[in-house]
């Protein structure tokens, strides 16, 4: 567990970060949000203590981090950023083996972990192991910079833009991948991003600063509902809040019984989102769908009707 309690950091007479409090449980993956400049990179590096705090208390595992050393301290702690920072004269088996060799484990033991490592992350070893980074793609890069994280298995770890410079469908596609290994390896992540969306798809937890405070936290869909104030809203999407709702919020949630009438053409997986159930609803020129399981078997039925009136509720109306 992560906690940060009343934390502040002051760059001469700048405070970069005012008076912060805030708890990421173990294996839960928190976003800090905001725009250029709030704060979220200093944070971050408070972390890890690449930048020592000026006050407050950061508690790793129930222990301050100024008890730690911090060097022993970032071993144990993985670290990703934009530009991978992997060293352009060692290859990527070298690269994600740093860590590991640092903490003396035997030759055998690092090359068997980098090569599960880039097994995991998609980069067969015999055709990516000799490569050097400048002979990678970015999105190959920065899958090595997430499997060096990961080499020393880490409880925690951290990502500072990881996929701010890729492309939109590398992106999407990393933070996929991204949300997959997360379900499997559980680690307890603080993640920096801009980007709104990217950060509502991954988090369990999303903090938005502002001018170096958290204005609000939360889950991402307790934001989404209720907003703390216009500054919150706006960067949540303003008018397009309702779609991103309706993005984490899962069919099989909210489909009722199949009723008695003949069921509708357009079917939808359960497991896919209540926006994608809008989308299709438009493209069939339908207000009804069948909802099927990952058999095909038909389990139930959504309506426009049954969309909107929860959107309702979500948003504590009450029912018509
Ligand atoms: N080493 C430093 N010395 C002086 N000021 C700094 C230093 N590092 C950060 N700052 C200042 O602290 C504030 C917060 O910076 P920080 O990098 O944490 O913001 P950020 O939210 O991560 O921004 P961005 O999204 O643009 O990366 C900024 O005003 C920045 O200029």
């Amino acid at each position: 567990m992560i906690e940060l309690s009343h934390v502040s950091k002051r760059f001469g007479d700048e405070t970069a970060v005012d008076d912060i409090s805030l708890r990421v449980a173990k294996g839960k993956f928190c976003a800090l949000v905001g725009t250029s400049g709030c704060g979220k990179s200093t944070t971050l590096r408070m972390i890890n203590r690449l930048i020592e705090h000026s006050e407050g208390d950061i508690i790793l595992d129930g222990q301050a981090i100024d008890a730690y050393d911090p060097v022993k301290l970032r071993r144990r702690i993985g670290y990703v950023i934009q530009h991978t920072g992997l060293f352009p004269h060692w290859n990527v088996a070298r690269n994600i083996g740093l860590v590991p060799r640092l903490l003396k484990w035997s030759a055998t033991d690092v090359q068997s972990r980098v090569a599960e490592l880039m097994h995991l992350l998609g980069l067969p070893v015999d055709e990516f192991g000799h490569k050097y980074p400048h002979q990678l793609s970015g999105g190959q890069a920065q899958r090595v910079g997430v499997a060096r994280a990961l080499a020393a298995d880490p409880d925690i770890l951290l990502m500072d833009e990881p996929f701010g410079a890729l492309d939109p469908i590398t992106r999407e596609k990393l933070q996929d991948e991204l949300a997959k290994l997360q379900a499997r390896l559980h680690k307890t992540v603080v993640f920096v991003t801009h980007d709104m969306d990217e950060a509502l798809k991954l988090a369990d937890h999303l903090v938005v600063m502002r001018e170096g405070r958290i204005v609000q936290q939360g889950s991402p869909l307790a934001l989404l509902q209720s907003p703390a104030d216009p500054f919150v809203e706006s960067l949540l999407g303003g008018l397009e809040r309702g779609l991103k709702q309706a993005a984490l919020t899962r069919v099989k949630d909210h489909m009722t019984s199949m009723g008695p009438t003949l069921p509708a053409q357009s079917r939808i997986p359960g497991t896919f989102s209540l926006r994608q159930a809008l989308s299709m609803m438009l493209r069939d020129h339908s207000d009804r769908l069948t909802v099927v399981d990952q058999h095909d078997v038909p389990v139930g039925e959504l309506s426009l009707r049954r969309i909107i009136k929860e959107a309702q509720l979500d948003n504590g109306n009450p029912r018509e």
